[in-house]
This record gives C-alpha cells, structure tokens and sequence, in this order.
C-alpha cells in the first residue's frame, strides 16, 4: 500500500483562490508522494504553485479539494490545537527569509534552543550544542543573527527546524538569498542532516541547480507535478563512482502527463496528437506530421485523387 511509509502524500489537490470574482487555480489536482528518509526538490517556475503547495504542507492553508498527508497528519482539517502540535512537532522550516527563521535578538544557541524550552525538552543545552555540531556551527554559538553570513543563519536556522526532532523538514527557497558557493554549502548542510537523521526532506524552489545535490526532482508546472529526475551513482568501468539522471513524465491515476515543454514546441504540437500503442512503448505524434525545422509537411490522402467531375 502507497501510504505505509509514505511521510507526504498529497492526493488530487486543488486550491482555488477567489478575488473579486476571478478564480486563480494554483493547484490543479496535484499528487505528490515521498516515501519515509527520502530527499527531493520540488522546482518551477514563478507562479507553477510552489508557496500555494508549501503552505498547505505546512498547516498555514488548506485545500480547495483533494487531500494532504504529511507524517501521518491529515492536514485537510486540522483543528488549530493539532495544528499548533503538528507545527511544534511533526513538521520543521526553513523560510527564504532569513529574519523569518532566526529571532534577532537571541545568539544562535538561544534560537535552537528556544523550541526545545516550548516543547518542555530536558537537556535542552546538550541538545542545542549537539544539532549546531550537526550544523558546523558550534563555534558561532554565541553570536546573534546580524553577526552571521548568509549562509550560517540558513545553517543555524536547519538546526532551530530539527530541534524538536520532527518526521519531516520543509524548506521554502532555502538559498534564496544567497551566492552560489553559499548556496552549495547550505545544500550539502541539509542534505547531510538528511543522511544522518533520516529526516524526510522537501526543498521547495525556483533554483533548477538545487537537483545537482538531490537524487530526485519534481517539476511543478501550472499547479501539478510533471516531470520527475532520478539520480543514481553507480560504479563506471574505471571503477569509479559516475553520476546517472534520468527523466520522467508524471503519469496520474487518470492517465494524465504532461508532455516537456521543448517536446511540444520541437515537434510543433498543438491541440490534439496522435497515439500509438507499441509493444513495449507509445507514441505521440504531431497531428500533422512535421518536418524538423518545424514547418508540416504537404499531406495528400491517396495517391491518385478522384476527380469529383469524373464520377458524374
Ligand atoms: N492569495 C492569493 N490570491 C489570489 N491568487 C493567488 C494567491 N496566492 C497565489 N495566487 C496565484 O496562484 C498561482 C500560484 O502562485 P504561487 O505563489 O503558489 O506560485 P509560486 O510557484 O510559489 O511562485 P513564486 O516562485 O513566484 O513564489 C499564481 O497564479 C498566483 O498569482
């Protein structure tokens, strides 16, 4: 069964949005599962959906239809008791923003201690020293935020987000506001957290480069996952270690995909294609058919057309 070691597990969501008499469809029956440990990407572009799904995922919103899962919590309708317990202790954020993850006026070691202290954690001051080890950070203990890089808050701030342990880590635009080296070290922070911990992980970005450090990205594109690329190491012939990716379509319980976008426009599709059901494989075939440069090819139906006049 799909959901027993599932820690997300979104189901055909929706979620409309109504101003002034316009609907907006941010989700467009999205489906997402992510097994228990795993750590995955959730890349597109602006506007595909990714602050409307990050909000759902994190109890803020709730869905139009369609359901969400996250360990072990259906977030649906969550009433706001379990949902202060769920924020506190299933789930952990990191935000774009910095000043949203760290309290300015606390050293680091106060901020990852903080949710231990509501949570009535023992050992509390162990257990921050431990989680800003894990972080690289145990030498800025003592400093406050505006004393940090860019790149030690977001690190201080994993470490605030794990502190009560939670099943899952939420990640919106984590190394957003940082330089690319920055980027990388914050990235490889989390996805050590990820291997020691086994903290099932979902980095939500606009930033394709983040999939180099990931084994699986998701594409979101007008509020659904479409395409999808593994990663694997495998031992070359030299013996070395060599990296494979590989890319999916997302096909959904109604038979759904969504064809890449360079697909469609390589091979001028448009409105409706043709099928075709091979032994092991099915084609998708421009209506009309097209040459490579794009332009349709003059099509004749028989061979020796019927003169209508003849047949009188
Ligand atoms: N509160 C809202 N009211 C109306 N429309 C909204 C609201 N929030 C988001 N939208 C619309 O829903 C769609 C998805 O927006 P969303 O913010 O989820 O995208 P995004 O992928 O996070 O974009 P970005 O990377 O720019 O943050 C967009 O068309 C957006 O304009």
């Amino acid at each position: 069964m799909e959901t027993a070691q599932a820690d997300v597990e979104c189901h055909d969501l929706v979620r409309i949005y109504a101003t002034k008499g316009i609907e907006v469809q941010a989700l467009q029956g999205l489906n997402l599962h992510m097994a228990r440990g795993e750590m995955t990407a959730l890349v597109g572009a602006s506007g595909s959906g990714k602050s409307t799904l990050l909000n759902i995922l994190s109890g803020i919103d709730t869905p139009t239809a369609g359901t969400a899962q996250v360990a072990g919590v259906e977030l649906t309708n969550l009433r706001r008791g379990r949902r202060v317990a769920y924020q506190r202790h299933s789930v952990g954020f990191v935000w774009q923003q910095t000043s949203r993850n760290l309290l300015p006026f606390l050293t680091a070691e106060e901020n990852v201690t903080l949710p231990l202290a509501l949570s009535g954690a023992k050992n509390r001051r162990a257990r921050a020293r431990e989680l800003l080890d894990l972080l690289g950070t145990s030498d800025l203990a003592a400093r406050r935020p505006a004393e940090l890089s860019g790149g030690q808050q977001q690190r201080v701030a994993v470490a605030v987000a794990i502190a009560n342990s939670p099943r899952v880590l939420l990640a919106d635009e984590p190394t957003g506001e940082l330089d690319e080296d920055t980027s990388a070290d914050v990235l490889n922070a989390i996805r050590e957290v990820n291997e020691h911990t086994g903290i099932t992980t979902l980095i939500v970005t606009h930033d394709p480069t983040v999939s180099e450090h990931v084994r699986r990205t998701v594409q979101i594109r007008d509020g659904r996952t479409s395409t999808e690329v593994l990663r694997r190491t495998e031992r070359g012939e030299g013996g070395n270690e060599e990296m494979f990716s590989e890319e999916f379509a997302v096909l959904d319980k109604a038979g759904r995909l969504q064809l890449p976008e360079e697909f469609i426009t390589t091979l001028n599709m448009r409105e409706r294609v043709r099928l075709a059901l091979e032994a092991d494989h099915v084609g998708v075939f421009p209506s009309a058919p097209t040459s490579l440069d794009g332009e349709p090819h003059e099509h004749r139906v028989t061979d020796s057309p019927v003169d209508p006049e003849e047949n009188e």
